[in-house]
């Protein structure tokens, strides 16, 4: 599918500098380059080598096997470049810079000064001030330096090569020095801009978004609007959620929109739509024709080649889903010629039960999409583009554009269901993009999953597994996936399903999203509102690391103890004392179970979770297999990470996030020096980490962390995870490797 890729093109700003970080006007750009900032391609291409090159130990494995890169790529690369090649394994970096250490006498050398590297002591929080004097030196590039012989320190020696001392020298800062990092792919540098949008008020007039203010409240369920803090007549807490409207602080809940009347409902779509409708969507022309069926729930009975819509317009070729609202198609759209654009012709149908509920509960889905497609007709925020609307045989029908299987599926037919870091990072900052802009538009999504982003190009590459690893897999998982390794060519995802969206001012039910996804202000009934999106998101982000869902839950106390043990510390007691006094209080609208399932499990002095659950006599009732999904099975959430990474990097990658990365990244350098010298060095060839890698997984973390905040007032809003060191960083992996391999 064409789809625009905005780069921003500006020298890419700081994590640590507020909203200056959205870029200005983006270009449209080939999707074919890496992100380099403004550099021009040939240059691009060579750092494209360098970047093998110097990783090339890294990843042989992987490389050599699938894509048999190192070879070719070695074999072209400029002299120094080679030389850098057979040295690599000579790299060391100290806090400022780093350089290349030789054994043989060199008169250059190549100082690696990653801007990742120059994070503080204090890196634990992402907005610290950095150690750094050059404002512009973060461009990502390699330059060959003539040699600063400066006090040279000794370090301990660092392979079995350099047994003897090493001198590492401090090569005199350059200003303007360009830096070399690993390699993003374009769609972890999507750039957003903000003020840009224009929303429809409660009277469904379009008015121009206002510029963002944090003087938002968080949303209480039913009728109740006022803040969390509000209920107990104190301070108004300050959402940081940030949305287009000020909100009249506390009002009660503005009425619920008036539903549009059917015959009005083609008009929703607005004018953007109108060019979509010259076949007019009068059933009567082709119901003849047609052997549409509806059963007796209201859903149309799957046909292929069933033909529906005026004229005889759609084909049905697939069901690409069924869900709870209806069945989706896979339609060949006649109103295009066969080969229109590549196969174009084809779209996705939604056809909503005939049953006057789902009905009505299209019309907001409706509602939600028209807006979208008002603020991005080009579909460069990742959501579902709504082509068309119209009413069949008492099925509303909403045509969009087909993409292809949902990362869910696309999971399960994977022999390796985990996705590279480039891939995990790329699909990450589209979602938060995405959210964000649809934050921006006051629209709150609530079901985010893995079943509900869709990858837009399912081409991949297939690697073959070792035959133990598919004895290991599930008999399902290896009859999907064929005993292969399947990493995509693109992954660029759309979001779909805004049968569940909301706008934040409209009436929210006590209970929404898929339980894995959950946030605990629902679970707590605490109201909820645009944090809830960011919680989901983290939830899909650690799936993608680690293959499986991170909360295989369905009841609330369990789901309860596995957020603290994830989150590694109990529910903040305040939190907890508002769920009190707000169910005491009979505020806000709760969900009917939850003094069954969640209030009678906290003890009322103390605010904390009384988790294994005791009887009376003080006997544990939570069952065996209930204690060891909580504490087998997971584990605080840094910690389980980075077991699920010693995979991919070998024993010693153990992130701490209490630890800051310059102290995390010396204790496993030290471990792993300390492994070379004691062990052949078969042994230490199972680290396979540079500190760039380590420090990726490290912010990534990082970042989690920030979006599995507790109390959804203080979690990291779409807009400033944007802005997260993690998106300045990148990694060289099999994802990176694919998408250039294919794209050449
Ligand atoms: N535009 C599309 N292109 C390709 N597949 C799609 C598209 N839209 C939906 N699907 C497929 O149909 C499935 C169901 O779609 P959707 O989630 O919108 O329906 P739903 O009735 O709201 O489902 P649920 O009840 O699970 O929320 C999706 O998981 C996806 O696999």
């Amino acid at each position: 599918m064409s789809q625009n890729i905005q780069i921003g093109t500006r020298k890419r700003s700081r994590a640590n500098m507020n909203n200056s970080t959205t870029t200005g006007p983006a270009d449209n750009v080939s999707a074919n380059k890496v992100f380099l900032d403004s550099f021009e391609d040939t240059r691009t291409n060579n750092l494209l080598d360098e970047m093998f090159a110097r990783q090339n130990s890294f990843l042989s494995d992987n490389l050599r096997n699938s894509l048999d890169l190192n070879q070719a790529e070695n074999s072209h690369l400029p002299r120094q470049h080679q030389r850098q090649h057979q040295h690599q394994h000579q790299l060391f970096l100290d806090n400022e810079n780093a350089i290349e250490l030789d054994d043989e006498p060199r008169t250059t050398n190549t100082t690696i000064n990653n801007n990742t590297i120059n994070n503080n002591n204090n890196n634990n929080n992402n907005n610290s001030s950095r150690v750094d004097e050059d404002a512009d030196d973060d461009i990502i590039f390699i330059k060959e330096q003539p040699i600063q012989f400066s006090s040279p320190l000794i370090l301990p020696s660092s392979s079995s090569n350099n047994a003897a001392n090493t001198y590492i020298t401090t090569p005199k800062k350059f200003k303007k020095q360009r830096t070399i990092s690993l390699p993003q792919l374009p769609l972890s540098k999507l750039s957003y801009q903000s003020n840009y949008f224009s929303v429809p008020d409660q009277n469904n007039a379009i008015v121009p978004r206002v510029t963002q203010t944090e003087n938002e409240l968080l949303h209480l369920t039913g009728s109740c609007a006022k803040t969390l803090e509000g209920n107990k007549a104190v301070n108004l807490t300050i959402a940081h959620s940030t949305s287009p409207f000020y909100n009249p602080p506390l009002q009660l809940e503005p009425p619920p929109q008036p539903l549009p009347p059917q015959s009005t409902l083609k008009r929703q779509i607005g004018s953007s739509l109108r060019k979509f409708k010259s076949n007019s969507s009068s059933e009567s022309a082709s119901s003849s024709k047609s052997n549409f069926k509806t059963d007796k729930d209201g859903h149309y009975v799957y046909q292929e080649n069933d033909v529906f819509g005026s004229g005889g317009r759609f084909i049905v070729k697939d069901l690409l889903g069924q869900g709870t609202f209806g069945k989706v198609l896979k339609c060949i759209d006649n109103k295009y010629e066969p080969n229109y654009n590549n196969g174009q012709n084809y779209v996705a149908v939604k056809v909503i039960r005939a049953v006057d509920r789902y009905r009505e509960a299209a019309k907001t889905e409706l509602r939600i999409l028209q807006t979208i497609l008002e603020n991005d007709p080009q579909g460069q925020f990742q959501c579902l583009l709504l082509r068309e609307c119209f009413d069949y045989k008492n099925h509303i029908c909403l045509v969009t554009d087909l993409y292809g299987k949902s990362i869910y599926d696309f999971m399960c037919s994977n022999g390796i269901a985990r996705f590279p870091g480039s891939h995990i990072q790329a699909i990450a900052r589209q979602l938060i993009r995405s959210v964000c802009f649809l934050h921006d538009l006051g629209i709150i999504h609530t079901d985010l999953k893995p079943e509900n982003i869709l990858i837009c190009d399912e081409t991949h590459i297939a690697q073959n597994l070792p035959t133990k690893t598919v004895q290991s897999l599930s008999k399902r998982r290896r009859e999907a996936s064929k005993g292969k390794h399947k990493i995509l060519n693109n992954p660029e995802v759309k979001i779909i399903d805004f049968g569940s969206a909301i706008f934040h001012y409209e009436y929210h039910p006590p209970v929404i999203s898929t339980r894995h996804y959950r946030a605990p202000e629902i679970v707590l009934g605490l109201g909820w509102s645009f944090p809830c999106d960011i919680w989901s998101i983290a939830c899909v982000l650690v799936e993608l690391v680690i293959g499986e869902s991170l909360y295989p839950i369905h009841e609330n106390l369990e789901h309860m103890a596995m957020m603290q043990r994830i989150n590694g510390t109990p529910f903040p007691t305040d939190i907890i004392d508002k769920m009190f006094y707000k169910s005491k209080h009979k505020l806000g609208n709760s969900p009917s179970d939850l003094n069954s399932t969640v209030i009678k499990h906290f003890d009322k002095k103390s605010l904390t979770l009384q988790w294994p659950e005791k009887n009376k006599r003080g006997e544990t009732v939570t069952t065996e297999k209930s204690m060891k999904r909580v504490l087998q099975s997971c584990d605080r959430l840094d910690i389980y990470i980075s077991k699920i990474l010693k995979l991919d990097y070998g024993d010693s990658i153990s992130i701490n996030w209490n630890l800051p990365a310059e102290k995390n990244w010396s204790l496993i350098n030290s471990k792993m020096v300390w492994k070379k010298q004691i062990h052949s060095s078969s042994a230490a060839a199972t680290d396979r980490l540079d500190k760039e890698t380590f420090l990726f997984w490290y912010w990534f973390i990082d970042l989690l962390r920030k979006m599995f905040e507790f109390d959804p007032t203080k979690r990291i809003t779409a807009k400033d995870a944007l802005d997260h060191e993690w998106f300045n960083l990148g990694i060289l992996d099999d994802g990176i490797a694919t998408y250039n391999n294919t794209q050449g």
